[in-house]
Protein backbone atom coordinates (compact mmCIF):
# COMPACT_ATOMS: atom_id res chain seq x y z
CA UNK A 1 0.00 0.00 0.00
CA UNK A 2 1.42 3.51 -0.72
CA UNK A 3 1.54 5.90 1.97
CA UNK A 4 3.60 8.48 3.94
CA UNK A 5 4.22 10.66 6.77
CA UNK A 6 5.87 13.83 6.62
CA UNK A 7 7.78 15.21 9.44
CA UNK A 8 9.79 18.23 10.44
CA UNK A 9 8.79 22.46 11.40
CA UNK A 10 8.67 25.35 9.11
CA UNK A 11 11.58 27.16 10.63
CA UNK A 12 13.41 23.87 11.32
CA UNK A 13 16.53 22.44 9.51
CA UNK A 14 14.50 20.62 7.70
CA UNK A 15 11.32 18.94 5.62
CA UNK A 16 11.51 14.70 6.39
CA UNK A 17 9.16 12.70 4.48
CA UNK A 18 8.86 8.82 3.64
CA UNK A 19 6.67 7.57 1.51
CA UNK A 20 6.47 4.07 1.21
CA UNK A 21 4.98 1.12 -1.32
CA UNK A 22 6.76 2.58 -4.72
CA UNK A 23 7.39 -0.24 -6.79
CA UNK A 24 11.11 -0.86 -8.11
CA UNK A 25 12.16 0.52 -11.39
CA UNK A 26 10.64 3.64 -11.72
CA UNK A 27 13.11 6.15 -13.22
CA UNK A 28 13.02 9.67 -11.69
CA UNK A 29 13.60 13.09 -13.19
CA UNK A 30 14.93 14.87 -10.51
CA UNK A 31 15.06 18.43 -12.65
CA UNK A 32 10.98 17.68 -12.47
CA UNK A 33 10.56 16.95 -9.34
CA UNK A 34 11.89 20.35 -8.58
CA UNK A 35 10.24 22.18 -10.86
CA UNK A 36 7.69 20.86 -9.21
CA UNK A 37 8.51 22.30 -5.87
CA UNK A 38 8.89 25.64 -7.59
CA UNK A 39 5.66 25.78 -8.99
CA UNK A 40 4.39 25.55 -5.61
CA UNK A 41 6.76 28.46 -4.42
CA UNK A 42 4.93 30.95 -6.71
CA UNK A 43 2.20 32.92 -7.56
CA UNK A 44 1.18 36.45 -7.14
CA UNK A 45 0.79 36.86 -3.22
CA UNK A 46 3.19 35.00 -1.58
CA UNK A 47 5.25 36.94 1.12
CA UNK A 48 8.93 37.44 2.20
CA UNK A 49 9.93 33.70 3.17
CA UNK A 50 9.18 32.60 -0.43
CA UNK A 51 12.13 35.11 -1.37
CA UNK A 52 14.17 33.29 1.00
CA UNK A 53 13.80 29.51 -0.03
CA UNK A 54 14.30 27.65 -2.66
CA UNK A 55 13.21 24.24 -2.29
CA UNK A 56 15.01 21.36 -3.93
CA UNK A 57 14.42 17.70 -3.04
CA UNK A 58 17.00 15.80 -1.45
CA UNK A 59 16.81 11.80 -1.75
CA UNK A 60 18.29 10.38 1.09
CA UNK A 61 17.32 6.80 0.50
CA UNK A 62 15.15 4.07 -1.35
CA UNK A 63 16.49 5.59 -4.71
CA UNK A 64 19.33 4.40 -6.60
CA UNK A 65 20.91 6.26 -9.59
CA UNK A 66 18.10 7.93 -10.09
CA UNK A 67 16.09 4.75 -10.35
CA UNK A 68 13.36 3.23 -7.45
CA UNK A 69 14.53 0.36 -5.13
CA UNK A 70 11.35 -0.66 -3.73
CA UNK A 71 12.48 0.54 -0.54
CA UNK A 72 10.64 3.55 1.05
CA UNK A 73 11.87 6.65 -0.51
CA UNK A 74 13.09 8.66 2.14
CA UNK A 75 13.11 12.89 0.77
CA UNK A 76 14.52 16.25 2.66
CA UNK A 77 13.66 19.53 1.91
CA UNK A 78 15.41 21.91 3.62
CA UNK A 79 14.72 25.35 5.38
CA UNK A 80 17.10 28.01 4.73
CA UNK A 81 15.54 29.99 6.99
CA UNK A 82 16.24 27.77 9.74
CA UNK A 83 20.12 29.69 9.00
CA UNK A 84 18.33 32.86 10.58
CA UNK A 85 15.95 30.61 13.56
CA UNK A 86 19.13 28.23 14.80
CA UNK A 87 18.68 29.76 18.49
CA UNK A 88 15.09 29.41 18.21
CA UNK A 89 14.36 26.01 16.91
CA UNK A 90 17.67 24.05 17.21
CA UNK A 91 16.19 20.62 18.77
CA UNK A 92 19.09 19.70 20.13
CA UNK A 93 20.47 22.25 22.12
CA UNK A 94 19.26 25.09 24.94
CA UNK A 95 17.63 27.55 22.80
CA UNK A 96 16.15 30.90 23.19
CA UNK A 97 12.69 30.64 24.36
CA UNK A 98 11.30 34.13 24.78
CA UNK A 99 12.50 36.58 21.27
CA UNK A 100 9.75 34.36 19.00
CA UNK A 101 7.34 34.01 21.57
CA UNK A 102 3.87 33.90 19.93
CA UNK A 103 1.10 34.61 22.70
CA UNK A 104 -1.74 36.57 21.24
CA UNK A 105 -3.62 33.34 19.26
CA UNK A 106 -4.45 33.91 15.16
CA UNK A 107 -8.21 33.44 14.87
CA UNK A 108 -8.16 30.82 11.76
CA UNK A 109 -5.00 29.30 12.68
CA UNK A 110 -4.21 26.35 15.01
CA UNK A 111 -2.69 28.40 18.00
CA UNK A 112 -5.82 28.48 20.76
CA UNK A 113 -6.50 25.24 20.19
CA UNK A 114 -3.14 23.73 19.65
CA UNK A 115 -1.53 25.40 22.63
CA UNK A 116 -4.43 24.28 24.59
CA UNK A 117 -4.45 20.67 23.33
CA UNK A 118 -0.65 20.17 23.68
CA UNK A 119 -0.62 22.48 26.64
CA UNK A 120 1.67 24.95 25.59
CA UNK A 121 1.97 28.64 26.99
CA UNK A 122 3.62 29.67 23.29
CA UNK A 123 1.83 29.16 20.55
CA UNK A 124 5.22 28.92 18.17
CA UNK A 125 5.24 25.13 19.21
CA UNK A 126 2.26 24.96 17.21
CA UNK A 127 2.35 27.01 14.18
CA UNK A 128 5.69 25.89 13.25
CA UNK A 129 4.01 22.29 12.41
CA UNK A 130 0.34 23.68 11.87
CA UNK A 131 2.27 25.81 8.84
CA UNK A 132 1.60 24.88 5.27
CA UNK A 133 5.70 24.62 5.18
CA UNK A 134 4.65 21.18 5.26
CA UNK A 135 3.14 21.18 1.65
CA UNK A 136 6.13 21.27 -0.06
CA UNK A 137 6.74 17.59 1.01
CA UNK A 138 3.68 16.39 -0.04
CA UNK A 139 4.27 18.03 -3.67
CA UNK A 140 7.56 16.36 -3.65
CA UNK A 141 5.52 13.30 -2.66
CA UNK A 142 2.69 13.80 -5.04
CA UNK A 143 5.73 14.67 -7.82
CA UNK A 144 7.12 11.35 -7.74
CA UNK A 145 3.43 9.46 -7.86
CA UNK A 146 3.08 11.29 -10.78
CA UNK A 147 6.52 10.03 -12.56
CA UNK A 148 5.05 6.81 -11.67
CA UNK A 149 1.87 7.13 -13.68
CA UNK A 150 3.37 8.76 -16.39
CA UNK A 151 4.44 5.27 -17.28
CA UNK A 152 0.86 4.81 -18.00
CA UNK A 153 0.02 7.85 -19.83
CA UNK A 154 -1.93 9.66 -17.06
CA UNK A 155 -1.42 13.40 -16.23
CA UNK A 156 -2.42 15.87 -13.91
CA UNK A 157 -3.21 19.74 -14.49
CA UNK A 158 -4.36 22.46 -12.01
CA UNK A 159 -5.81 25.65 -12.18
CA UNK A 160 -6.74 29.10 -10.27
CA UNK A 161 -11.20 29.77 -10.88
CA UNK A 162 -11.56 32.05 -8.57
CA UNK A 163 -9.56 34.88 -6.53
CA UNK A 164 -12.37 36.56 -4.16
CA UNK A 165 -14.86 37.79 -6.27
CA UNK A 166 -12.93 37.08 -9.47
CA UNK A 167 -14.19 34.21 -11.48
CA UNK A 168 -12.91 32.67 -14.26
CA UNK A 169 -16.09 30.76 -15.57
CA UNK A 170 -15.20 28.81 -18.80
CA UNK A 171 -14.40 25.12 -19.05
CA UNK A 172 -11.05 24.39 -20.84
CA UNK A 173 -9.69 21.65 -22.36
CA UNK A 174 -7.24 19.93 -20.27
CA UNK A 175 -4.48 20.52 -22.64
CA UNK A 176 -5.49 24.43 -23.25
CA UNK A 177 -5.19 24.67 -19.15
CA UNK A 178 -1.76 22.53 -19.20
CA UNK A 179 -0.39 24.60 -22.15
CA UNK A 180 -1.21 28.38 -20.67
CA UNK A 181 -1.28 27.77 -16.40
CA UNK A 182 2.58 27.97 -16.39
CA UNK A 183 2.66 31.41 -18.15
CA UNK A 184 0.42 33.14 -15.41
CA UNK A 185 1.50 34.85 -12.21
CA UNK A 186 -1.53 32.92 -10.34
CA UNK A 187 -2.43 30.32 -12.08
CA UNK A 188 -5.22 31.50 -13.68
CA UNK A 189 -5.87 30.42 -18.09
CA UNK A 190 -6.90 33.82 -18.88
CA UNK A 191 -4.78 36.71 -19.39
CA UNK A 192 -7.52 39.12 -18.60
CA UNK A 193 -9.07 37.45 -15.62
CA UNK A 194 -5.61 36.94 -14.25
CA UNK A 195 -5.12 40.60 -14.11
CA UNK A 196 -7.99 41.63 -12.40
CA UNK A 197 -6.70 38.39 -9.69
CA UNK A 198 -3.37 40.51 -9.10
CA UNK A 199 -5.50 43.78 -8.58
CA UNK A 200 -7.98 42.07 -5.92
CA UNK A 201 -4.69 40.64 -4.31
CA UNK A 202 -3.50 43.85 -4.68
CA UNK A 203 -5.81 45.86 -2.60
CA UNK A 204 -6.50 43.30 -0.24
CA UNK A 205 -3.05 43.32 0.67
CA UNK A 206 -2.77 47.19 0.59
CA UNK A 207 -5.57 46.81 3.79
CA UNK A 208 -4.10 44.34 5.73
CA UNK A 209 -6.26 41.94 4.66
CA UNK A 210 -5.97 38.65 3.05
CA UNK A 211 -7.96 36.44 0.29
CA UNK A 212 -8.76 33.30 -0.67
CA UNK A 213 -9.85 31.72 -3.64
CA UNK A 214 -10.93 27.93 -5.92
CA UNK A 215 -8.67 26.22 -7.70
CA UNK A 216 -9.45 22.85 -10.20
CA UNK A 217 -7.38 19.88 -11.06
CA UNK A 218 -8.05 17.76 -13.50
CA UNK A 219 -6.79 13.67 -14.55
CA UNK A 220 -6.38 12.52 -17.95
CA UNK A 221 -6.38 9.26 -19.03
CA UNK A 222 -7.26 7.05 -15.82
CA UNK A 223 -8.81 3.98 -16.08
CA UNK A 224 -12.15 2.96 -15.09
CA UNK A 225 -12.59 1.50 -11.96
CA UNK A 226 -9.97 2.66 -9.37
CA UNK A 227 -11.58 2.68 -5.97
CA UNK A 228 -14.16 0.23 -4.90
CA UNK A 229 -18.28 0.67 -3.72
CA UNK A 230 -17.86 -2.02 -1.73
CA UNK A 231 -16.90 -0.47 1.52
CA UNK A 232 -16.98 3.05 2.46
CA UNK A 233 -12.96 3.49 2.65
CA UNK A 234 -12.52 2.21 -0.67
CA UNK A 235 -14.20 4.88 -2.22
CA UNK A 236 -12.22 7.06 -4.16
CA UNK A 237 -14.16 9.73 -3.79
CA UNK A 238 -14.08 9.56 -0.33
CA UNK A 239 -9.98 8.99 0.07
CA UNK A 240 -9.69 12.21 -2.50
CA UNK A 241 -11.65 14.85 -0.18
CA UNK A 242 -9.80 13.51 3.23
CA UNK A 243 -6.35 14.51 1.78
CA UNK A 244 -7.45 17.19 0.00
CA UNK A 245 -9.66 18.50 2.94
CA UNK A 246 -6.40 18.63 5.09
CA UNK A 247 -4.41 20.55 3.28
CA UNK A 248 -4.11 23.93 5.35
CA UNK A 249 -7.14 26.74 4.40
CA UNK A 250 -9.17 24.00 2.24
CA UNK A 251 -12.84 24.04 3.53
CA UNK A 252 -14.44 22.41 0.49
CA UNK A 253 -13.89 19.80 -2.10
CA UNK A 254 -16.40 19.24 -5.03
CA UNK A 255 -15.92 16.69 -7.41
CA UNK A 256 -18.16 17.66 -10.84
CA UNK A 257 -20.59 20.06 -10.74
CA UNK A 258 -19.96 19.63 -6.93
CA UNK A 259 -22.52 21.42 -4.87
CA UNK A 260 -24.73 22.17 -8.38
CA UNK A 261 -26.16 18.77 -8.12
CA UNK A 262 -28.51 19.62 -5.73
CA UNK A 263 -30.01 22.46 -7.69
CA UNK A 264 -30.49 20.16 -10.76
CA UNK A 265 -32.91 17.32 -11.78
CA UNK A 266 -31.61 13.92 -12.63
CA UNK A 267 -31.47 14.63 -16.13
CA UNK A 268 -29.87 17.48 -15.83
CA UNK A 269 -26.98 15.62 -13.64
CA UNK A 270 -26.18 12.01 -15.27
CA UNK A 271 -23.75 11.64 -18.05
CA UNK A 272 -25.72 9.58 -20.00
CA UNK A 273 -23.73 6.80 -21.37
CA UNK A 274 -22.77 5.86 -25.28
CA UNK A 275 -20.95 3.18 -27.11
CA UNK A 276 -19.67 2.89 -30.92
CA UNK A 277 -17.39 0.88 -31.97
CA UNK A 278 -14.26 3.37 -32.55
CA UNK A 279 -14.66 5.47 -29.20
CA UNK A 280 -16.07 2.09 -26.93
CA UNK A 281 -18.22 2.96 -23.69
CA UNK A 282 -18.22 6.58 -23.48
CA UNK A 283 -19.94 9.02 -21.37
CA UNK A 284 -21.64 12.12 -23.08
CA UNK A 285 -21.39 14.63 -20.59
CA UNK A 286 -19.36 14.62 -17.39
CA UNK A 287 -20.48 16.30 -15.10
CA UNK A 288 -19.93 14.31 -12.56
CA UNK A 289 -16.19 14.13 -12.61
CA UNK A 290 -15.12 11.42 -13.67
CA UNK A 291 -16.23 9.18 -10.22
CA UNK A 292 -19.52 7.21 -9.86
CA UNK A 293 -19.93 4.92 -7.07
CA UNK A 294 -16.95 5.71 -5.42
CA UNK A 295 -15.03 4.38 -8.44
CA UNK A 296 -13.03 6.44 -11.34
CA UNK A 297 -15.49 5.74 -14.61
CA UNK A 298 -12.34 6.66 -16.79
CA UNK A 299 -13.69 10.30 -17.96
CA UNK A 300 -11.32 13.12 -17.15
CA UNK A 301 -11.60 13.90 -13.16
CA UNK A 302 -12.56 17.19 -12.36
CA UNK A 303 -11.92 18.23 -8.55
CA UNK A 304 -12.39 21.54 -7.73
CA UNK A 305 -11.17 22.90 -3.76
CA UNK A 306 -12.12 26.16 -1.88
CA UNK A 307 -9.56 27.65 -0.14
CA UNK A 308 -10.41 30.49 2.88
CA UNK A 309 -8.11 33.90 2.94
CA UNK A 310 -4.77 33.50 5.21
CA UNK A 311 -6.20 33.54 8.88
CA UNK A 312 -2.75 35.87 9.75
CA UNK A 313 -3.75 39.69 8.92
CA UNK A 314 -1.25 42.42 8.78
CA UNK A 315 -4.20 44.28 10.67
CA UNK A 316 -4.94 42.29 13.21
CA UNK A 317 -8.37 40.13 14.32
CA UNK A 318 -9.77 40.84 17.81
CA UNK A 319 -8.36 38.05 19.73
CA UNK A 320 -7.11 36.68 23.59
CA UNK A 321 -3.52 36.53 24.66
CA UNK A 322 -3.49 32.30 25.49
CA UNK A 323 -2.04 32.99 28.96
CA UNK A 324 -3.52 36.24 30.66
CA UNK A 325 -7.13 35.53 28.85
CA UNK A 326 -6.95 39.22 28.20
CA UNK A 327 -7.97 40.95 25.21
CA UNK A 328 -5.57 41.16 22.64
CA UNK A 329 -5.28 42.05 18.86
CA UNK A 330 -4.27 38.97 17.05
CA UNK A 331 -0.25 38.40 16.71
CA UNK A 332 1.11 39.04 13.28
CA UNK A 333 3.61 36.46 11.92
CA UNK A 334 5.27 37.38 8.28
CA UNK A 335 2.76 35.93 5.85
CA UNK A 336 1.02 35.35 2.57
CA UNK A 337 -1.48 37.64 1.39
CA UNK A 338 -3.02 34.99 -1.32
CA UNK A 339 -1.44 31.71 -1.72
CA UNK A 340 -4.46 29.99 -3.77
CA UNK A 341 -2.14 29.65 -6.52
CA UNK A 342 0.36 27.70 -4.27
CA UNK A 343 -2.24 26.02 -3.08
CA UNK A 344 -3.72 24.67 -6.93
CA UNK A 345 -0.07 23.15 -7.00
CA UNK A 346 -0.04 21.08 -3.63
CA UNK A 347 -3.82 20.00 -4.32
CA UNK A 348 -2.78 18.71 -8.11
CA UNK A 349 0.02 17.23 -6.26
CA UNK A 350 -2.38 15.43 -3.44
CA UNK A 351 -4.71 14.39 -6.11
CA UNK A 352 -1.48 12.69 -7.73
CA UNK A 353 -0.93 10.90 -4.46
CA UNK A 354 -4.37 9.51 -4.14
CA UNK A 355 -5.10 8.42 -7.75
CA UNK A 356 -1.08 6.49 -7.59
CA UNK A 357 -2.70 5.10 -4.54
CA UNK A 358 -5.60 3.28 -6.22
CA UNK A 359 -3.73 2.64 -8.93
CA UNK A 360 -1.07 0.55 -7.29
CA UNK A 361 -4.01 -1.60 -5.35
CA UNK A 362 -6.38 -2.01 -8.25
CA UNK A 363 -2.94 -2.71 -10.76
CA UNK A 364 -0.95 -4.62 -8.25
CA UNK A 365 3.22 -5.44 -8.74
CA UNK A 366 6.34 -4.56 -7.12
CA UNK A 367 8.25 -3.61 -10.12
CA UNK A 368 6.98 -1.75 -13.05
CA UNK A 369 7.59 -4.83 -15.45
CA UNK A 370 4.77 -6.52 -13.61
CA UNK A 371 2.50 -3.50 -13.24
CA UNK A 372 3.16 -2.87 -17.14
CA UNK A 373 2.18 -6.75 -17.43
CA UNK A 374 -1.04 -6.18 -14.75
CA UNK A 375 -2.07 -2.86 -16.44
CA UNK A 376 -2.33 -4.69 -19.82
CA UNK A 377 -3.90 -7.70 -19.26
CA UNK A 378 -6.83 -5.59 -17.54
CA UNK A 379 -6.72 -3.10 -20.33
CA UNK A 380 -7.28 -5.68 -22.43
CA UNK A 381 -10.10 -7.61 -20.47
CA UNK A 382 -11.71 -3.90 -20.53
CA UNK A 383 -11.30 -3.64 -24.59
CA UNK A 384 -13.11 -7.45 -24.65
CA UNK A 385 -15.94 -5.45 -22.70
CA UNK A 386 -16.39 -2.62 -24.62
CA UNK A 387 -13.98 0.12 -22.87
CA UNK A 388 -11.60 2.20 -25.44
CA UNK A 389 -8.68 4.23 -24.21
C1 LIG B 1 0.33 27.23 0.32
C2 LIG B 1 -0.24 27.78 1.59
C3 LIG B 1 0.35 28.90 2.17
C4 LIG B 1 -0.17 29.43 3.34
N1 LIG B 1 0.42 30.55 3.88
C5 LIG B 1 -0.05 31.06 5.03
C6 LIG B 1 0.53 32.21 5.63
O1 LIG B 1 1.49 32.78 5.09
N2 LIG B 1 0.02 32.68 6.78
C7 LIG B 1 -1.04 32.08 7.39
O2 LIG B 1 -1.49 32.54 8.42
N3 LIG B 1 -1.63 30.99 6.85
C8 LIG B 1 -1.16 30.46 5.71
N4 LIG B 1 -1.76 29.35 5.17
C9 LIG B 1 -2.93 28.79 5.81
C10 LIG B 1 -2.68 28.17 7.18
O3 LIG B 1 -1.59 27.29 7.17
C11 LIG B 1 -3.93 27.42 7.65
O4 LIG B 1 -5.05 28.24 7.53
C12 LIG B 1 -3.76 26.97 9.09
O5 LIG B 1 -2.79 25.96 9.16
C13 LIG B 1 -5.04 26.50 9.77
O6 LIG B 1 -5.56 25.37 9.15
P1 LIG B 1 -7.03 25.35 8.51
O7 LIG B 1 -7.18 26.61 7.74
O8 LIG B 1 -7.00 24.14 7.60
O9 LIG B 1 -8.02 25.24 9.60
C14 LIG B 1 -1.29 28.81 3.97
C15 LIG B 1 -1.86 27.68 3.38
C16 LIG B 1 -1.36 27.16 2.20
C17 LIG B 1 -1.99 25.95 1.59
C1 LIG C 1 6.86 28.59 4.32
C2 LIG C 1 5.80 28.43 3.57
O1 LIG C 1 4.57 28.99 3.81
C3 LIG C 1 4.34 29.57 5.07
C4 LIG C 1 3.01 29.10 5.52
C5 LIG C 1 2.57 29.80 6.71
C6 LIG C 1 1.43 29.25 7.44
O2 LIG C 1 1.12 29.77 8.52
O3 LIG C 1 0.80 28.28 6.96
C7 LIG C 1 3.15 31.00 7.11
C8 LIG C 1 4.28 31.61 6.39
O4 LIG C 1 5.48 31.27 7.06
P1 LIG C 1 6.62 32.37 7.41
O5 LIG C 1 6.10 33.07 8.60
O6 LIG C 1 7.85 31.60 7.69
O7 LIG C 1 6.76 33.25 6.23
C9 LIG C 1 4.39 31.10 4.98
O8 LIG C 1 5.55 31.55 4.38
C10 LIG C 1 5.80 27.61 2.35
O9 LIG C 1 4.73 27.50 1.73
O10 LIG C 1 6.86 27.05 2.02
Amino acid sequence: MLRYLTSGESHGKSLISILDGVPSNIELNIEELNNELKKRQSGYGRGQRMKIEQDKINILGGVRGRITLGGPISIEIGNKDYENWTEFMNPMKEIDRDTKRVSNARPGHADLVGSLKYDFDDARNVLERSSARETASRVAIGAICKQILKNFNIDFVSHVVQIGSVKDEDLYEFDYIKENVDNSDVRCVNKEIEKQMIEQIKIVKSKGDTIGGIVEIRVKNVIPGLGSYTQFDKKIDGELAMHLMSIQAIKGVEVGIGFDVASYMGSQVMDEISYTKEKGIKRITNRLGGIEGGMTTGEEIIIRCAMKPIPTLYKPLQSININSLEKYEASVERSDSCAVPACSVVCENVVAFVICKFFLDKIGGDNLYDINKNYNSYIKRLGDRGWKR
